[in-house]
């Protein structure tokens, strides 16, 4: 039989030397966090209410970490602070949208919180620190280029000081890369983290930036060749882009600590990741869609044109609006982009009703009683969809794609399963109705309309005869199909790099 955790703990501690009255509730309510108070004698019934008592909400609480003094009892309670706009200052001004770093040395804390917010033994900084600039394998990339270009100004502010509690400096036990361009990303792995992986070397990454950062390790993972030694590298995310959609399904955004408290509290686990396959002449659209780059050729495809991605792979409304708010205009209202690309898409100028998607898509499909043999030894079966125009095919690894857009409701954190959502045209109102539902907790999926399963693949085949409806996203790249081309999408079953979660 488990011993029952108690909820609230009172004790007498001390905070930077000064005797101090602890009081810890621990219930997932929403006055959940560590309160103190210096010499005044309270019940704990009162403790909460008292205005005299310093109160750290756990969701600020980066963790709780052993001092490097002699004493065993001795603790840093690494937190965040909200910054605070001053009077007068600009409510809109960026400097002031980053929380700030602060640290307590705290004496005898209740030992609930050192149990709750204690970093994980298996983190991705503990492991992989060297002793020597030659074999440091921890690596910051701070990817400049993402969302609203703040990850550079959090590093300096607050990564590097965090880093430098858990003992770790800039240049003697990591590196720090900031990117110059849409390939520094790819660049570094190829240059060092593959070569290392293959030689057996336990490497950890810190990633501030969004989705495309991911998607970009992991692409030059898939691509290069992997030896018999390979270990995986892990990412650990600090979510910088605009939609953060791993992040968000990872529960990384949940608490206030922008990803600080998973990277050091975190447990590393497989990141499922699927596959794009593409007919020949599909192209990557590049520099904000003026220019096209040709796609990795993956042997194993018969050197068909490839991307890996971890979120989604989607054609039609969802592609569509991802593509055309891919500007630098569209760029500085930050999520908000893909939802006003969507009214232009939903609504044209022209009063026409949204295009409907021409192709054939075909579903594969679980079977326990036929079908071929798949991957892991299970059966499946292709089936076509009947309809030959669609609105929305959106095939995703994850449940949220933005903040509070919960595309797929089932997705659990990195639960491997693709999940299909797909409904056939409809006029513009109705659209905006249906996706709408997904804002409130993924209710779209309860829609008649719209078909919402578990799927071991996709496969379309794109009839259209303008290559802008022949447009499909793969995390956020956008690929250009020709015309009579095609797309499969399938679950990739090779594991290549772990992820830093609390949620599983
Ligand atoms: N300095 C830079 N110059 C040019 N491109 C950059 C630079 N830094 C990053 N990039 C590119 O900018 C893109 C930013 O992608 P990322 O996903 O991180 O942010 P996002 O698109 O704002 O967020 P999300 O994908 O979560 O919506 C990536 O393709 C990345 O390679």
């Amino acid at each position: 039989m488990g011993v029952a955790r108690s909820t609230s703990t009172r004790c007498e501690g001390k905070v930077d030397g000064r005797p101090a009255t602890f009081y810890y509730h621990r219930d997932e309510e929403e006055d959940r966090g560590l309160r103190y108070a210096f010499g005044i004698d309270l019940g704990p019934d009162n403790f909460t209410t008292r205005e005299d008592a310093d109160y750290i909400p756990a969701q600020n609480i980066i963790a709780v970490l052993p001092a490097q003094t002699a004493l065993h009892d001795d603790y840093v309670v690494l937190f965040v602070e909200e910054h605070r706009t001053p009077s007068g200052a600009d409510e809109e001004d960026s400097t002031y949208a980053l929380p700030v770093v602060r640290s307590m040395a705290a004496t005898s804390l209740p030992s609930g919180l050192v149990e709750d917010f204690a970093p994980s033994a298996l983190s991705c900084w503990s492991t992989c620190s060297g002793d020597s600039s030659e074999d440091i394998s921890l690596h910051v990339i701070v990817s400049s280029g993402s969302g609203a270009r703040l990850a550079e100004r959090f590093y300096v502010s607050a990564v590097k000081q965090v880093l430098g509690h858990v003992g770790l400096q800039q240049d003697t036990q990591y590196m720090v890369h900031y990117t110059q361009s849409e390939s520094t990303i790819t660049d570094l792995v190829y240059s060092t983290i593959l070569p290392k992986a293959n030689e057996g070397v336990s490497q950890a990454i810190i990633l501030l930036s969004g989705d495309g950062g991911v998607v970009d390790v992991v692409n030059a993972l898939m691509s290069g060749t992997r030896s018999e030694r390979y270990v995986k590298p892990n990412i650990a995310i600090l979510p910088f882009g605009t939609g953060n959609a791993l992040a968000h399904s990872l529960k990384i955004t949940t608490d206030k600590t922008m990803g600080l408290s998973t990277m050091l509290r975190g447990h590393r686990h497989n990141l499922p990741i699927f596959q794009a396959t593409f007919s020949p002449g599909a192209r990557l659209l590049v520099n904000q869609g003026r220019d096209e780059q040709d796609l990795h050729r993956d042997q194993a495809q018969g050197g068909a044109p490839t991307v890996f991605g971890a979120v989604v792979c989607s054609w039609g409304l969802h592609a569509g609006l991802v593509a055309d708010s891919d500007t630098a205009e569209y760029r500085k209202f930050g999520a908000e982009r893909f939802q006003m690309a969507a009214k232009e898409a939903l609504f044209p100028t022209d009063g026409s009703t949204p295009h409907a998607y021409k192709g054939t898509v075909s579903i594969l499909r679980r079977n326990s009683s036929r079908g071929a043999q798949s991957q892991d030894g299970a059966a499946e079966e292709w089936h076509g969809l009947e309809r030959s125009e669609h609105a929305y095919v959106l095939a995703t690894l994850v449940s949220d794609l933005e903040k509070g857009f919960t595309v797929s409701p089932a997705s659990e954190p990195l639960d491997g399963k693709l999940r299909l959502v797909q409904f056939a045209p409809q006029e513009g109102d109705e659209v905006m109705r249906i996706m709408g539902l997904a804002y409130q907790g993924g209710k779209h999926v309860e829609e008649d309309a719209v078909g919402y399963e578990e799927i071991e693949g996709l496969r379309i085949r794109f009839e259209e005869e303008d290559a802008r409806w022949s447009r499909v996203c793969v995390d956020g790249k956008i690929v250009r199909v020709e015309r009579d081309g095609w797309v499969v999408v399938r679950k990739v079953v090779e594991e290549v790099v772990d992820v830093v979660c609390m949620a599983v």
